[in-house]
């Protein structure tokens, strides 16, 4: 039995920035484990009471730089919910059930899980922000579904369980148990409509090839990453256009924290959260926003055999947003090398949203706005957009293949064409796009190389090529496109 771990009352109450970043601080450097419901419970409590039901005009009024006080947090308010959970949890798990191990059991781990999921309340609206913290659970009995991912992890560390981990994928979350963390259980639903498997191991998912499970490289977290969980997962946003500041400046400060102390070197994720909120607002002394999205790439490559997505098309909306193109391409292009070697199946709903804006709303618009330029430095005449751009889409192309869902449709066709058009045949003729052999494992690896920019051609990729505009060409305005050749000088 974990003896029930007194709140520190010297901390509260707590009312500025500074003050919660001293709490984390101390339980992260103390000798014992960082206490996840304390800290879930007081960052839950500033989010709830800066973000949920207050009118954006109060906002403006407080937002003055100097003053970042914060709406107290009450040492009474926090004890009382900690002890609430302490109770809730020990008083529904009697522990003499389960062996006299010290490592959890799958039907440990199975309880606590129904103990959350039959605690929360019956109809709300799951995917509503500020639902991810234990305030949100002990007051409104709510949680989405990391939420309760993370509230079983913290459940089973009240009880004294120290082998539960957080697992992180790139859009789930499930738990590790066990000697050496060797047995997995799924503990929280994932997507719409989609029946949970609570209890069971993650089966499947890795042998489908699925990019949900990310083929077996997730973030396995310790309990100061499961810190780092709670703090990315700390939601400053007040309206779909506006954030509270207070909020983003605390995690901001509290993901610094982490990242001087080393726990966000193996999390991609919390390094791109903390480089959007230094490209928004950057810390004087700190390295610039994009090289932490470097970062957060390279945590993928060196500790996730680069299976991440996200680290890429993080990097790749900075660099959008800041108008650098080519780069933006690069990224692009690097984010659909990881995905080429997954499987698109049902449960990949988001990396599929991301990959369609990016090809058939943010490519459009750069070729739009680059067209109407004139520059002899245009990216239309850098045959190393064109090679990344081309890495992009056949990234996208080999994701499909094999697929028991599939990724292209019309939808797709017509964007393609129209960028891979606007590239005039001389600059198409400069780029080498050399095929990896049938190995894929050779080829995953290789993928990862610069893409060949020779001066030769390559007969097999530019027939595809070719082919794929002839055929398309039917679909999208012929004139266009013989337009297009023309300028280009050469026809088909
Ligand atoms: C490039 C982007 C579209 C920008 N934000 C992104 N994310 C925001 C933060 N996200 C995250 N940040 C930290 N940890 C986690 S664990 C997880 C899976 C559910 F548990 C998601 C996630 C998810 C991804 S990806």
């Amino acid at each position: 039995m974990a003896g029930v771990r007194a709140v520190d009352r010297r901390h509260f109450p707590l009312e500025d920035i500074p003050s919660i970043v001293k709490l984390f601080k101390e339980q992260l450097e103390s000798s014992s484990e960082p206490d996840l419901a304390l800290l879930s419970i007081v960052v839950g409590a500033v989010e709830n009471s800066l973000t949920c039901n207050r009118s954006v005009s109060v906002q403006k009024e407080t937002d003055t730089l100097c003053e970042h006080k914060l709406p107290a947090v009450q040492y009474h308010i926090t004890e009382a919910l900690y002890s609430r959970f302490h109770a809730s949890i020990k008083g529904a798990v009697d522990l003499t059930q389960y062996s006299g191990s010290k490592y959890a059991t799958r039907e440990l781990v199975k309880k606590v899980s129904d103990v959350v999921w039959n605690s929360l309340s019956k109809t709300y609206y799951k995917d509503k922000a500020h639902l991810q913290s234990l305030y949100s659970y002990l007051t409104v009995r709510r949680l989405d579904c990391f939420g309760v991912a993370f509230t079983v992890v913290a459940g089973c560390q009240v009880l004294g369980y120290r082998d539960v981990h957080l697992a992180l994928s790139e859009d789930h979350a499930w738990v590790v148990f066990g000697e050496g963390g060797s047995q997995t259980a799924e503990v929280t639903w994932h997507g719409k409509g989609n029946e949970d498997k609570r209890g069971q191991p993650v089966g499947p998912g890795t042998g489908s090839r699925s990019w949900l499970y990310v083929n077996g490289c997730p973030v396995i977290c310790t309990r100061p990453m499961e810190v780092a969980a709670l703090v990315s997962a700390i939601n400053p946003s007040l309206s779909a256009t506006s954030d509270a500041m207070e909020v983003a400046l605390l995690q901001q400060e509290l993901l610094w924290l982490l990242y001087d102390l080393g726990h966000l070197t193996h999390y991609p994720m919390a390094i791109g959260n903390l480089s959007d909120l230094e490209e928004v607002s950057p810390t004087p002394g700190r390295p610039p926003c994009s090289t932490l999205f470097q970062e957060a790439a390279m945590s993928a490559r060196t500790y996730y055999k680069n299976q991440h997505v996200y680290p890429y098309t993080y990097q790749g909306g900075y660099f959008y947003r800041h108008k650098m193109y080519k780069e933006a391409f690069e990224s692009w292009a690097n984010a659909a090398d990881v995905i080429r070697l997954y499987n698109y199946s049902r449960d990949d709903e988001e990396i599929y949203k991301e990959f369609l804006e990016i090809a058939n709303d943010l490519i459009p618009h750069i070729m739009k706005v680059v067209s109407s330029g004139h520059s002899a430095h245009s990216i239309l005449k850098d045959p190393e957009c064109f090679a990344h751009l081309i890495r992009f889409y056949d990234g996208i192309c080999q994701w499909e293949e094999g697929s028991p869902t599939p990724v292209l449709h019309i939808g797709w066709a017509k964007p393609l064409v129209n960028t891979i058009s606007k590239f005039d045949a001389d600059v198409r003729t400069q780029v080498v796009i050399e095929c990896r052999g049938d190995d894929s494992s050779e080829g995953f690896e290789g993928a990862m190389a610069e893409p060949e920019t020779d001066l030769k051609d390559d007969v097999k990729k530019k027939e595809l090529l070719d082919s794929l505009l002839r055929e398309e060409a039917s679909c999208v305005d012929e004139d266009e496109i013989c337009n297009n050749k023309s300028s280009s000088g050469k026809g088909t």
